[in-house]
């Protein structure tokens, strides 16, 4: 059975970044999808956007939709002060396998926990289930149509308190138009656009920041 995408970049990380090092392991990703293989981890340009509102936000608690490869999670987990943790949920038991081991390699797993099924199950048991009181920061890569449903989903759980940040990848591409316009014109959101490109394209993208008021 011959390997997929997917496991052809983790054995690259595995023989060529080195262990324990996040960015070597963020950077060997990068350089895997730029030059042998196109895939959908935020990447550099876009993840140094990510870089700057996770350390703005500098969250005791983080949320990420949409686990994939586990590039993300080592990013957002390499800035994670002692003591916090990001939870990051993924559906698909190939992805959750790879991002797991990602995830090792990079020597972050003791900041991240990867909570497999799908977010409209997983979210309604972040309180109870996972101790999750509120979230200080939500990073949104899922599927781009369940954006919209899962913002609205974390405000019925009560799960964002005044202040909180979600970031939201893929507003221009692949676009996700309906959560633009539910969140722009929501009063209870302060929204700001940071353009930017797809991942290891020239190719126009854009991410979404926008703050829960309460
Ligand atoms: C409800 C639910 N629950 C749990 N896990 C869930 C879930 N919904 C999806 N997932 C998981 O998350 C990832 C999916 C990510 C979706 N991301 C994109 O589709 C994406 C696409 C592009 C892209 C751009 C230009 C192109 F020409 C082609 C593709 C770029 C991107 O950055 C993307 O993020 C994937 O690992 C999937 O299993
Ligand atoms: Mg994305």
């Amino acid at each position: 059975m011959n390997q997929s995408k997917e496991q052809r970049i983790l054995n690259f990380v595995l023989q060529n970044a080195v262990r324990g090092d996040p960015c070597s392991v963020l950077d060997t990703i990068d350089k895997y999808c730029s030059q042998k293989e196109w895939a959908m981890n935020v990447g550099n340009e876009k993840g140094l956007i990510l870089d700057k509102t996770v350390e703005e936000a500098n969250p005791s608690v983080a949320l990420e939709l949409g686990t994939y490869c586990g590039y993300s999670a080592v990013r957002i987990a390499r800035l994670l002060k002692a003591g916090a943790h990001l939870l990051t949920v993924e559906f698909n038991p190939e992805f959750a396998a790879i991002a797991k081991q990602m995830i090792e390699f990079a020597g972050v797993q003791d900041k991240v926990k990867l909570l497999e099924g799908p977010s409209e199950e997983i979210i309604p048991q972040l309180k109870k289930k996972y101790e999750v009181d509120t979230l200080d920061f939500v990073f949104l890569d899922h599927w781009k149509d369940r954006y919209t449903p899962d913002t609205i989903l974390l405000q019925e759980c009560n799960l964002l308190r005044k202040g909180s940040v979600l970031l939201a990848d893929n507003v221009i591409v692949p676009g996700a138009p309906e959560f633009l316009n539910y969140i722009r014109n929501n009063p209870h959101f302060q929204c700001t656009n940071y353009p930017s490109h797809l991942e290891y394209m020239k190719v126009e993208d854009a991410m979404e920041k926008a703050v829960f008021l309460g």
